[in-house]
């Protein structure tokens, strides 16, 4: 009987393909062992370990690949950054120990009068920060470079959600195109989508600003005239707090409608939303989010009561805004009416709550928009931007007052002859008052609520006019406090506290100098400040804030019914500012004096 040869006896067949040799070792190594079960595992594990030997050498080729190219960009940029003037290395580190030693804008002084109008600073080997000093520099840079940098987008993100008005960055990115800055990534959403919302939304809340502005104050202002005859009562006021209570119920009457004065919860909300704001940084500066602390979790329980709250103010407010529901009618009539028809009850935290919250709801209008964005995220942003940096304003402007009476009388004599109601002044009121408008600017050049304009560009490098190009996802900054005291562009009073710089006396021009003295204010003419690349308090460019007129309007109205009921005095000198003589900037958050003041009656 014949039988079907088994490959183990047909030892004259010769293999003719390294296949064949292949099978050939496999079936030798399969006649030799026992067990055909063996032979299958023993093959199952050689194929095994090819494949984890092909995967290891190919995972140290991506590593090695990867750490080159890091290497690459690390030389790259440090050789892109070489014609860049500033102060030698001392380390590996760069200059951070220095940083840390002392206050960036001392150090930015020093290397800008030693290296000129543009300096570089190494944060660490891979971080280059830049600093750009010179006015025009300046615009053009704020022009070119749009993305802002993510760690203040991250923090208030952290703090009060997504909004599409403080993106950190639109800019259109892939992957791997950042290397010094990988978390950017993390920010990125739709960019080309972000870049549109937020124009749109900038363009409407500036218009809905402005119309409101006129008329806010009349009511607001006896709100905040009662507010301070009580805390009168008690004594002494502090500067910084008041001028924080005027801000937040300034913004909120505005965002949330005149329902907000009344609102019971107002108080705490605005404790509450100082508070989370103060410690969004801390939180947002771990690279990986702490889930691990328990304090990071009873932050984020804040958080969520921040946003509970703002539903129920905003609910609050819809139903007894009287005001601002009449400018909307005539703006939105019929889509307005839609809405209330059409609004449910809804609970708290309901994204509802903003969505058919007129004043909001365009800003909130995300239906369609596909990011993330969440509705009260623009709403505790814009609130939370506005009570701190128009407090910070106010209180520098009641600070100098109060440091030169001599103002503060003329002041009060050009309001005294503007306005035939007493208590109520409107917008072109304020325009025939260009003292105190030019004190508000005046101000707000010696001490800007923040100490830098930031900005990055994270797809390209950086050619400015001069010749110099920045690398691409530098950090680039704008120390507003040394460029609004510059001397070289404003003078060599620049550091003195001049309201006057900001206008032009029309008799002088026409050579009637007794016409002035006469006539007085009618002879003075405000200057456009903006004339002046370096006053830069509320940024420039693209990014440039949106709610600068509105603030201007908003606080010269409220300033003039103040100072026509209330003389403010100064009950002693600064406390904690060092030398006695300057408010100055405390920290982050309360970067606005808090000296205690006095408000007098003017009819007693
Ligand atoms: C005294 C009051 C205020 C000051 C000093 C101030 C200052 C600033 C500054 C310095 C910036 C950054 C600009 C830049 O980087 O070029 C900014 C951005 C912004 N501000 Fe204000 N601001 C004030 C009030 C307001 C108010 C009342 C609103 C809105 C109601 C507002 C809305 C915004 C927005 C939306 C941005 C972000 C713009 C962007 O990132 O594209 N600001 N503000």
């Amino acid at each position: 009987m014949s039988s079907i040869p088994y490959p183990c006896d047909d030892s004259s067949s010769v293999p003719t393909s390294f296949l064949g040799l292949l099978l050939l070792h496999y079936s030798r190594s399969r006649c030799n062992s026992d067990s055909h079960v063996q032979s299958s595992s023993e093959l199952l594990r050689d194929l095994a370990n090819r494949e984890l030997n092909a995967f290891l050498w190919l995972s140290l080729v991506v590593v090695t690949g990867l750490l080159l190219r890091k290497l690459f960009n690390l030389f790259s940029l440090w050789h892109r950054a070489r014609n860049i003037p500033g102060p030698p290395c001392p380390s590996f580190y760069g200059h951070s120990k220095l940083i840390s030693r002392e206050n960036l804008t001392d150090v930015l002084s020093k290397s800008h009068e030693k290296y000129g109008p543009i300096v570089k600073l190494w944060l660490g080997p891979t971080q280059l920060l830049v600093s750009v000093k010179d006015p025009l520099l300046i615009q053009e840079m704020l022009i070119k470079a749009e993305d802002k940098l993510p760690f203040t987008g991250k923090a208030f993100r952290l703090a009060f959600g997504q909004s599409c008005l403080f993106a950190p960055s639109y800019e259109k990115l892939v992957p791997g195109i950042v290397p010094y800055f990988p978390m950017i990534i993390t920010y990125l959403r739709s960019p080309v989508k972000v870049q549109k919302r937020r124009e749109t939304l900038a363009t409407e809340l500036n218009e809905r600003l402005l119309k409101t502005a006129d008329l806010i104050p009349m009511n607001v202002t006896d709100f905040i005239v009662d507010k301070i005859e009580n805390i009168s009562a008690k004594g002494n006021i502090d500067c910084g707090l008041v001028s924080q209570h005027i801000a937040f119920t300034l913004m909120g009457a505005t965002f949330f409608g005149d329902g907000f004065l009344a609102c019971p919860k107002a108080a705490i909300y605005e404790e509450l939303l100082m508070m989370i704001a103060k410690d969004a940084c801390f939180w947002a500066s771990y690279n990986v989010t702490p889930f691990w602390k328990q304090g990071f979790w009873r932050y984020q329980r804040l958080c969520t009561k921040l946003k509970c709250l703002t539903s129920d103010i905003a609910q609050h407010c819809r139903k007894s805004c009287k005001l601002f529901g009449q400018i909307d009618q005539n703006v939105h009539n019929e889509s307005f009416n839609k809405e209330i028809k059409s609004a449910h009850c809804s609970q708290c935290c309901s994204d509802n709550e903003f969505g058919d919250y007129y004043f909001f709801r365009d800003l909130n209008d995300h239906q369609n928009a596909k990011e993330k964005e969440e509705p009260s995220g623009n709403i505790m942003r814009v609130m939370f931007h506005g009570c701190h940096t128009t407090a910070a304003l106010i209180s520098n402007i009641l600070t100098r007052l109060v440091m030169h009476p001599e103002i503060q009388d003329k002041v009060y004599s050009e309001i005294s002859m503007v306005g035939r109601n007493p208590s109520k002044y409107e917008q072109e009121d304020i325009y025939r008052m260009p003292l105190l408008l030019a004190t508000i600017y005046e101000s707000a050049r010696l001490l800007p609520t923040g100490p830098m304009l930031q900005r990055c560009s994270l797809e390209h490098d950086l050619s400015l006019s001069t010749g110099v190009t920045i690398p691409a996802a530098a950090v680039l900054v704008v120390p507003v406090q040394l460029v609004q005291k510059d001397d070289s562009s404003w003078g060599s009073d620049a550091s003195d506290f001049n309201p006057y710089r900001f206008l032009s006396n029309h008799a002088k021009e026409s050579g009637s100098a007794e016409e002035v003295t006469k006539s007085g204010f009618n002879l003075l003419e405000l200057n456009d400040p903006n004339e002046n690349a370096a006053f830069l308090p509320f940024g420039s460019g693209t990014r440039a804030c949106v709610g600068q007129k509105f603030v201007i309007q908003v606080v010269a109205t409220l300033l003039a019914s103040l100072l026509k009921k209330y003389e403010v005095r100064i009950i002693r000198p600064y406390s904690g500012s060092g030398d006695n003589s300057e408010p100055s900037l405390k920290n982050r958050l309360q970067s606005y004096p808090n000296s205690p003041i006095l408000f007098v009656r003017r009819d007693q």
